[in-house]
């Protein structure tokens, strides 16, 4: 006779396949069954289940990552026990994968990607800083975002951001990496810090293409770019690849600082490049305690160079402590203190950045008579 307690099982390799195929790689950003990676999954009559993913290469550094987001979704697909193993994608799997990508519109740069070259006239007034914080800001308000360090010489987007390791490179691509909701790519992840990049001229060039074309951006909306401080090479070479771009300048209110970024908004007027505006950073310096405000760099850098180059103050953000500790810690104040002043200021630089299209008019077009 059949008991009438017999206990169904709790969940089918069905079931969990479904919740685990259905899991995002976290840097491809497509589900682990359309891309092949989820090679098998046992589910046992205890509902234990045994799963399989093949990973891009050996040495994938988004393992672990990985197996908390598989043993979750079987988890919560009613799987009892989870035991998570890796392979690797055999050379024919990761071309296969990687002519998927390769053959998707949303490789590279998109035409809707709103681009932002963040500028300043010397170093050292924030331009980095601004960047991550603004490039997390947008991302928090649902945006797609990418950030391209292309201070090739003076690299510090990695350490912003607390990461300390190579892209994954599959078959003529790389894919950028995810920090703080943003994606992230930057000639020092290549590179030891204490080794000095010596690129100039065509080899310049060829690397920031290379990072603009062959880095799987995966249809941004917005992308900033943190370009070297002046007007040089890399600046040049953007306004090349990039005729999209906007410039965003960033400056301190001292006269010497206004003086040196008016030259970089000279130089986007002279190559056509809109500007969005003007951010000026360390504006002042807020008492703690007391919340007193000391101009520490002087007054009005900011508002001279907006009202010099025709186009708005976007906000003024203090100097703020904060936003040093949270730079030295590899979290962008916007994630680690969202309510610090200079947080504040740069959620209202997101939440009003201007959306600046290129003119056309007086451009040469890029025709040649055959
Ligand atoms: N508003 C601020 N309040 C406090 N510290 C700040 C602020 N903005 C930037 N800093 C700190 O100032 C230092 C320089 O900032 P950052 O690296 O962003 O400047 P930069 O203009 O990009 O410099 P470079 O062009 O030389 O790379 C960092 O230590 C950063 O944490």
């Amino acid at each position: 006779m059949l008991s009438k307690h017999r206990t169904k099982p709790r969940t089918d390799s069905g079931a969990v396949r479904a919740a685990v195929g259905a899991v995002e790689d976290p840097e491809l950003h497509r589900g682990l069954a359309e891309l092949g990676m989820l090679r098998d999954v046992e589910v046992d009559r205890k509902g234990g289940a045994r799963i399989e993913i093949a990973l891009t290469t050996q040495a994938c550094p988004l393992r672990e990552s990985l197996r908390e987001a598989v043993t979750s979704a079987a988890t919560a697909a009613g799987a009892t026990a989870v035991e998570v193993g890796f392979s690797t994608m055999s050379e024919r799997e990761r071309m296969e994968l990687a002519g998927r990508i390769r053959n998707e519109r949303a490789r590279g740069l998109d035409e809707r990607t709103r681009v932002y070259a963040v500028a300043s006239g010397k170093g050292g007034v924030g331009k980095s800083s601004v960047t991550a914080n603004l490039a997390v800001a947008l991302a928090r308000s649902g945006q797609r975002v990418g950030v391209l360090d292309a201070d090739v010489w003076g690299f510090s987007i990695p350490h912003l951001f607390g990461v300390r390791r190579n892209p994954v490179a599959l078959n003529g691509f790389m894919l950028p990496i995810e920090a703080h909701g943003v994606r992230l790519m930057s000639v020092g992840f290549f590179v030891d810090d204490a080794e000095p990049v010596v690129w100039r001229g065509p080899m310049l060039h060829k690397a920031l293409e290379q990072f603009l074309v062959d880095v799987h951006w995966d249809a941004l909306d917005v992308l900033l770019l943190d370009l070297p401080p002046g007007t040089g090479d890399v600046a040049l070479s953007l306004l090349e690849l990039v005729p999209q771009a906007a410039l965003l300048a960033v400056t301190t209110p001292q006269p010497a600082a206004q003086t040196v970024a008016a030259r970089v908004g000279r130089m986007a007027r002279d190559q056509r490049m809109p500007i969005a505006g003007v951010v000026e950073n360390m504006s002042s310096l807020v008492c703690g305690s007391c919340g007193t405000a000391t101009p520490l760099f002087g007054t009005g850098g900011g508002q001279r160079l907006a009202e010099e180059l025709g186009v708005p103050l976007l906000t003024q953000i203090p100097l703020d402590t904060a936003m040093r500790e949270a730079g030295d810690a590899g979290i962008p104040v916007v994630a680690r203190d969202p309510d610090a002043p200079s947080a504040t200021a740069v959620a209202k630089l997101a939440a009003e950045l201007p959306v600046v299209r290129r003119g056309l008019a007086g451009m040469p077009l890029p025709l040649s008579v055959v």
